[in-house]
């Protein structure tokens, strides 16, 4: 389900924005605009969706657009020109006193500085938004205290700002923006002022967070390597504008432009692709009812392979079966796959980083199976797969 729809979100800074709007429209750049209007393009014409419960990460370089787009988005900035949809109701035409209301309990804000108050108390802080909704203290701070648990903080509730590490504050700029319990969370450069490694816990502990809570979120950031780590989807802009909006893997492996492929160019992919983006539809698949060994093994003949998946009909794995095993039971006339088949394999779950795939396959004397929590069989992974896929990712292997 869609949660936002951005259309043709424009923002021009300056006072008097309608020229400059309108060469915009006729396609000239943002530098261009500055030259001639004076005026500055911060967003110049952007178009995408979030669905409810996705993590999207507005990724660019300084200056792209970013926190322009976001602040847009809750009008913490007026658009110039777009729409904003938020559960179809447009922010950008909302009269002031709905703006108030849809901000205080829709949205929930986690900024690059933490933005806390130093001479509260961690709870009073992440009790803030609830206090400005006119919640009573008894009520706001129980409520603190739950989202103080939920981000690993119990214990620190009468602790000040200073007496907390950088990790810390920022849980706490995470349970404020939890506390009134929004649907969406905006997310500024949040990790960005954060130690590389407390950085990493941060991202993982949002991801964890995301499992329980499932919020859309729409998350700034400048670096690569967070964006692909926890979007769902990515757009990635440049000059205010959008040049590709995917998933981490389309990001990785189709770059839209010759611009995205500068940009995910130093990435080691093996880190960032799975086994589910690697692996191929299993096309050539045994079911035991049906087939016997010499159906199985014109299979493989058909198919140039020398073992085969056999599967129940449900998709569900049951084991494998070598060319060789094949040929022996049909010579000896025996029309049953159970007997040659092979139940004790090797399988990965779709989520496997590819790094770890070569090791895996290194020793395995059949392909490798990528099978769903169900135990369904989702993918097919040999070493010649995975190499082709990440040489079409092109980069770094
Ligand atoms: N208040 C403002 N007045 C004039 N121009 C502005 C204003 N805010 C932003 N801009 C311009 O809009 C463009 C986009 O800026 P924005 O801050 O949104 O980019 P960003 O991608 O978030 O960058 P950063 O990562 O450095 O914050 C820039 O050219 C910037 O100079």
């Amino acid at each position: 389900m869609t949660k936002i729809e951005v259309k043709d979100l424009v923002k021009i800074f300056g006072p008097s924005p309608n020229r400059a709007l309108s060469m915009l429209r006729d396609g000239a750049d943002k530098d261009e605009i500055l030259a001639k209007t004076g005026h500055g393009v911060g967003v110049g014409g952007v178009t995408f969706d979030v669905k409810s419960g996705e993590i999207i990460v507005i990724m660019g370089l300084s200056g792209s657009g970013k926190s322009t787009l976001v602040r847009c988005l809750n009008r913490l900035i007026d658009p110039t020109a777009g729409s904003i949809m938020v559960d179809g109701v447009d922010i950008a035409k909302v009269s002031s006193e709905e703006l108030l209301d849809i901000r205080q309990k829709k949205f929930g804000m986690v900024f690059q500085n933490f933005a806390l108050f130093p001479h509260r108390t961690v709870a009073e802080n992440a009790a803030f938004g609830l206090e400005i909704q006119g919640v009573e203290r008894e009520t706001r701070l129980e409520k603190a205290h739950e989202v103080l648990s939920q981000v690993g903080l119990s214990g620190w509730e009468q602790s000040y700002p200073s007496q907390l590490s950088g990790g810390m504050q920022q849980r706490v700029g995470l349970a404020r923006a939890l506390a009134v319990d929004p649907d969406i969370l905006l997310m500024d450069e949040a990790f960005s002022a954060l130690d590389p490694l407390i950085r990493r816990d941060m991202q993982d502990e949002l991801l964890d967070l995301q499992d329980r809570l499932q919020k859309t979120i729409v998350f700034i950031s400048h670096d690569l390597d967070e964006a692909l780590k926890i979007g769902d989807r990515i757009v990635l802009m440049k000059d205010g504008k959008v040049v590709q909006v995917g998933t981490p893997d389309e990001i990785l492996m189709e770059p839209a432009t010759r611009y995205v492929e500068k940009f995910v160019e130093d990435v080691d992919i093996t880190k960032v692709l799975t086994a589910e983006s690697v692996m191929k539809r299993p096309f050539a698949v045994g079911h035991v009812r049906n087939d016997g060994p010499r159906a199985a093994l014109r299979k493989m003949k058909n198919e140039g392979i020398s073992s085969l998946f056999v599967t129940k009909r449900d998709h569900s794995l049951l084991g494998i079966i070598s060319a060789a095993d094949a040929k022996e039971a049909a010579e000896r006339g025996d029309d049953n796959l159970e007997s040659i088949l092979q139940r004790d394999l090797t399988t990965v779950p779709p989520d496997t980083p590819a790094s770890e795939l070569f090791e895996i396959l290194k020793d395995l004397p059949y392909p490798l199976a990528v099978v769903t929590e169900t135990e369904k069989l989702a993918g097919v992974i040999v070493r010649g797969t995975l190499l082709a896929a990440l040489a079409e990712g092109g980069r770094n292997v």
